[in-house]
């Protein structure tokens, strides 16, 4: 059987902050791999470097040693257009805030980065409310965000990271300013996403319940990932 290629992966990674006196080292030679289909928490107290972490993983910084595969493919080398085009193509995120359009239905929502990557308008709204049906959304399509609970609007917000397919979906939050019920809910619906699609996920959230409902817990301890003791 041919080797999976795993959907994110940090080859020693280094991510350093100038200071005053020595740099503060918040990774250092972190190695990591997500699979395919693969949910993982990341739990790590305050100011350990998970938001560096997704930031590094999701291109958005590049960092200062390591290497960062996206689907197999070294990112560091690329320039910024080529790391844009593989962030749009292959990396959805979601905030602890949706930051929904908020003019836009729901499935206007999702059917905007369709749009943006240059798909047709049928295919962008079919492909957009089937997405929002299987996130329990199919009969609120014509909402404005402002007409939906935090829970849809969360909702609405992962069915517009995938939109576009991505290999790899990158979480912050995702579901911190929701209340307990409904963000079981919120990533009940994730996790079901990515075992129907392929989709690995790495969700950055303080919830230690919801985090044990993953099917890995990973933490940041001296600037390397390393498994939840
Ligand atoms: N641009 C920056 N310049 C300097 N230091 C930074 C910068 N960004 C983050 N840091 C520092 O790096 C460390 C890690 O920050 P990061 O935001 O990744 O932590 P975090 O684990 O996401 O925290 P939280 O859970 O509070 O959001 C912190 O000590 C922070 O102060």
């Amino acid at each position: 059987m041919a080797q999976e290629t795993p959907a994110l992966f940090l080859s020693q990674v280094e991510r350093f902050y100038p200071q005053a006196d020595a740099p503060l080292e918040v990774l250092r030679k972190a190695d990591f791999a997500l699979w395919p289909g693969e949910v993982v928490a990341l739990v790590a107290p305050s100011g350990t470097g998970k938001s560096t972490l997704l930031h590094v993983a999701g291109l958005l910084e590049k960092p200062d040693g390591g290497e960062v595969f996206v689907g197999g493919l070294a990112t560091t080398k690329l320039d910024d257009k080529g790391r844009t085009r593989l962030r749009r193509t292959e990396i959805g995120f979601v905030y602890q805030f949706h930051h929904l359009l908020p003019e836009f239905t729901a499935l206007e929502n999702v059917v905007l980065p369709q749009r943006i990557r240059g798909l047709d308008r049928d295919v962008a709204e079919e492909r957009a409310a089937e997405l929002l049906s299987f996130l329990g959304l199919g009969q609120r399509l014509d909402h404005l965000p402002g007409e939906l609970s935090g829970g849809e609007q969360q909702r609405v917000a992962i069915g517009r990271a995938v939109a576009n397919g991505p290999r790899l979906l990158l979480a912050d939050e995702p579901t911190g300013n929701l209340d307990p019920q409904t963000a079981q809910h919120v990533f009940g619906t994730l996790i079901a996403l990515a075992r129907a699609s392929g989709l690995a996920a790495l969700i950055a959230t303080h919830n230690l319940d919801l985090a044990r409902k993953m099917d890995r817990q990973v933490t940041i301890r001296e600037g390397l990932v390393v498994p939840l003791a």
